[in-house]
């Protein structure tokens, strides 16, 4: 049957309404997320894959390591000078002091690999405004302290020779900058902070250039109104740094879209690669909006210190163990795990990260394959007793155990028509475990009666199984 035209023409009508009435929510963004999804390329594929990174925060910050004129500042080491309120004129003559006479960065670069870390992302300028890398855009920099060398050169150099990605870390926020401005409010600060967006292009350019092998940049320093009111530059860098060096990835914590909106623009799109506003805190264990998007988790080991403080002891720090966690706990999620080093002011790294960074690799050593290509178990959900990954590629599915019940039983709830049909320890292949369904859906794995003192991986194989086996109960 024919509807006759002018049906037609009012069914039409109300649709373009309701269409522009949605469009209407929706905002026209020239600076917004450029994508929607995750990237697929083999550079971000490399990047997620790597799960394991190692963050470094040196600068002028490590000599006084959270001292000042006697007294010990609690507050983050890498802020002293704001904590402690030094004058420009005195912090930055720091510089002249600077001379880490037992930096060695293969002896960093060993040790990191031995800890399992396929990244590390370093701070080429903190807050502070001190360049490792001898740039041509201010003084204060590297070249002019009686260390002289380029410290950035040599790091990415012995990273990149133990196979392990370098990403840098740039700090928009600069409290040496003359033209540096927290918010806009006269002509004045529009034409200095004009300036000074123009330097810090200059000096992204400038790593993006002279540090080829860099796989991404860490933006930092860019909650201010400056920044927010200057949405199109933080674009304009994202996109000048992906045509220098494409592949290379960016963080979400860089951006700002038309109306100020950061990390995700008006529109709740994601900006950038990844999402960068974990830091110090994970998701919840069951938050699995998360793995819908690439994410990254930066930790301190200490409450919150990313510089290096000399009083180790005036927070909790975070034992090997809880670290560990944390990386598992990431890689359920999706996300890649960040940890922070602050190494001292002689170029050496404290003891205490020393032992630790030997006890996650001590583990890594055994249990990284349920970290490395590994992400959230689809469906899996987070368990009692730890928690499910599973590897990109191959599909395999690891339970990493922390928590093992009084029975000795690890219960778990499987996916609707397929069954656990063998677990087996990954370290120790050949030692049963003995699995059995009691239920639809219901498996327990019996661990042998042995203790255990570092969590463990389990791999399961599963199959489909019959689903006519048992007989839902009537109710
Ligand atoms: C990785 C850390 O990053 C920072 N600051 O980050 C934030 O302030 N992050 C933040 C702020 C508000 C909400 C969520 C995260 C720096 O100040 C600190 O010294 C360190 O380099």
């Amino acid at each position: 049957m024919q509807l006759p035209k002018q049906y037609l023409l009012i069914f039409f009508l109300i649709g373009s309404l309701s269409l522009i009435g949605q469009n209407h929510e929706k905002k026209l963004l020239k600076y917004g997320a450029q994508y929607e999804g995750k990237r697929t390329d083999a550079a971000m594929q490399k990047w997620r894959s790597n799960r394991f990174g190692q963050f470094i925060h040196w600068g002028l910050y490590a000599i006084p390591g959270g001292e000042w004129k006697g007294k010990t500042y609690t507050y983050a080491a890498e802020f002293l000078k704001s904590s402690a309120h030094i004058p420009n004129s005195t912090w930055d003559s720091l510089q002249y002091q600077f001379n880490p006479v037992k930096f060695d960065p293969k002896t960093w670069a060993k040790m990191a690999k031995k800890m399992g870390v396929k990244y590390m992302t370093i701070t080429t300028k903190h807050h502070e405004g001190f360049c490792l890398w001898p740039t041509q855009y201010t003084k204060f920099n590297i070249g002019n302290t009686p260390y002289k060398k380029d410290i950035i050169k040599a790091l990415v150099d012995a990273y990149n020779s133990e196979g392990i990605d370098v990403n840098f870390y740039y700090s928009v926020l600069d409290w040496h900058h003359p033209d540096w401005r927290y918010d806009i409010k006269t002509k004045e600060d529009s034409i200095a902070f004009s300036r000074y967006l123009t330097f810090a292009q200059n000096q992204l350019k400038e790593l993006a250039e002279n540090y080829p092998s860099v796989k991404g940049f860490w933006f930092d320093g860019t909650w201010d109104q400056s920044i927010k009111k200057n949405g199109w530059w933080t674009l304009q860098v994202e996109q000048m740094l992906k045509s220098i060096r494409p592949g290379v990835v960016v963080n979400s914590r860089l951006r700002a879209d038309d109306y100020g909106a950061r990390h995700f623009d008006s529109n709740g799109k994601m900006m950038g690669d990844y999402e960068s506003g974990y830091e110090r805190r994970l998701p919840s264990p069951t938050d699995t909006q998360v793995i819908h998007r690439d994410w990254e988790a930066c930790m301190t080991i200490p409450e919150n210190q990313w510089g290096y403080h000399k009083k180790w002891d005036i927070s909790y720090t975070k034992t090997p163990l809880e670290l560990i966690e944390m990386l598992v706990q990431t890689t359920s999620l999706g996300g890649n795990f960040l940890l922070n080093f602050g190494p001292k002011p002689d170029g050496t790294i404290r003891i205490e990260e020393q032992q630790i960074a030997e006890h996650i690799g001590n583990w890594m050593k055994i249990n990284s394959a349920a970290i490395y290509n590994a992400g959230h178990a689809k469906g899996w959900p987070r368990q009692d007793w730890g928690y499910f990954t599973q590897n990109e590629t191959t599909g395999k599915l690891y339970a990493v155990v922390f928590n093992i019940p009084i029975s000795g039983i690890l219960k778990i709830q499987t996916l609707e028509g397929i069954t656990i049909s063998k677990a087996s320890f990954l370290e120790k292949p050949d030692v049963p475990i003995t699995v059995k369904e009691i239920a639809k859906k219901q498996v327990n794995l019996y661990l042998p009666q042995q203790s255990f003192s570092e969590p463990f991986v389990i791999i399961l194989d599963t199959i489909n199984e019959n689903k006519n086996k048992y007989i839902d109960a009537k109710t």
